[in-house]
């Protein structure tokens, strides 16, 4: 019989010497960084460090000055910006403040992605609305302008829009950021259940440890511009490294 060599798992991201410095400001000085098929990834590390400047490099809104990163295999400098659109189309974005448009209702911020993807038919954009709202349970607040929503609200539209046209890996940027702890609970519920439901890709910047441990599948720690740590939660949580363990508990070294 003939034998068949094991294909090895093709990861859907691949980050190589990613460098980028703003001015004098050295940010990423090299990272590297695997995402699989499905998985919740989680970026941690302390503020300032280029973890939003990361996640921007993985849609293409930022260049690296050195380094590559793929998707699929295709590197993303070398596509022009049609080609660019086009991937970006496979990406679903929250943005750290949500980033609604105030003078939209939420049914016509949730519908933006879909109008600039260039769908017209208007009983299919209600219908897709309608279920995206209906995943984030925002349904009966569908005519709302943003500024009467509370914090959790608007994100739970923003990841509506995010996840509009079906992308095949979302980007959360502080997805709970402000937020209680039960809000918290009810947004890290939701990238769950996209996460499971449709099998998306996620990657997550969070600085709330319990969310860390709640939806990662890994987690990986940017730190002096590296990746500083990279494997599972209980990983996370056994590391001897002294400079994760502060990170967990919190503890910046300072007494009062
Ligand atoms: N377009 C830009 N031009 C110049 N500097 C930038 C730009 N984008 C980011 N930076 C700088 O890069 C550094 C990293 O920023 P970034 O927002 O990625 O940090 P972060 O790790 O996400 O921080 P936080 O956890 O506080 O959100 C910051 O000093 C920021 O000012």
């Amino acid at each position: 019989m003939k034998e068949t060599a094991a294909t090895p798992e093709v990861p859907f991201i691949r980050i190589t010497g990613l460098r980028k410095t703003f001015g004098t400001q050295k940010t990423l000085q090299g990272v590297d960084l695997t995402i699989k098929h499905g998985e919740t990834l989680v970026l941690i590390g302390p503020s300032g460090e280029g973890k939003s400047v990361l996640l921007k490099h993985i849609i293409g809104l930022l260049h690296p000055d050195e380094g590559r990163v793929e998707l699929d295999g295709v590197d993303l400098c070398s596509l022009n910006e049609r080609k660019l659109v086009k991937f970006r189309r496979r990406m679903g974005y929250l943005f750290q403040n949500a980033a609604l448009f105030d003078s939209l209702t939420v049914a016509e911020n949730v519908a933006f992605p879909l109008k600039e993807a260039g769908v017209t038919d208007r009983s299919d954009i209600d219908q897709q609305v309608h279920e995206a709202l209906e995943l984030v349970e925002l349904v009966e607040h569908k005519n709302k302008m943003p500024i009467n929503l509370s914090g959790g609200m608007r994100k739970r539209v923003g990841i509506a829009r995010a996840i509009i046209c079906r992308p095949e890996c979302v980007l959360y940027d502080e997805p709970t950021a402000g937020l209680d702890p039960i809000v918290t609970d009810v947004i890290d519920q939701m990238i769950i259940r996209l996460q499971k439901r449709f099998r998306v890709t996620s990657i997550v910047i969070t600085h709330d440890m319990s969310s860390v441990f709640k939806i990662a599948d890994r987690v990986a720690m940017l730190k002096n511009g590296v990746i500083s740590f990279l494997g599972t939660p209980d990983e996370l949580r056994q590391s001897p490294n002294p400079d994760i363990q502060n990170f967990i508990g919190g503890h910046s070294g300072l007494r009062a």
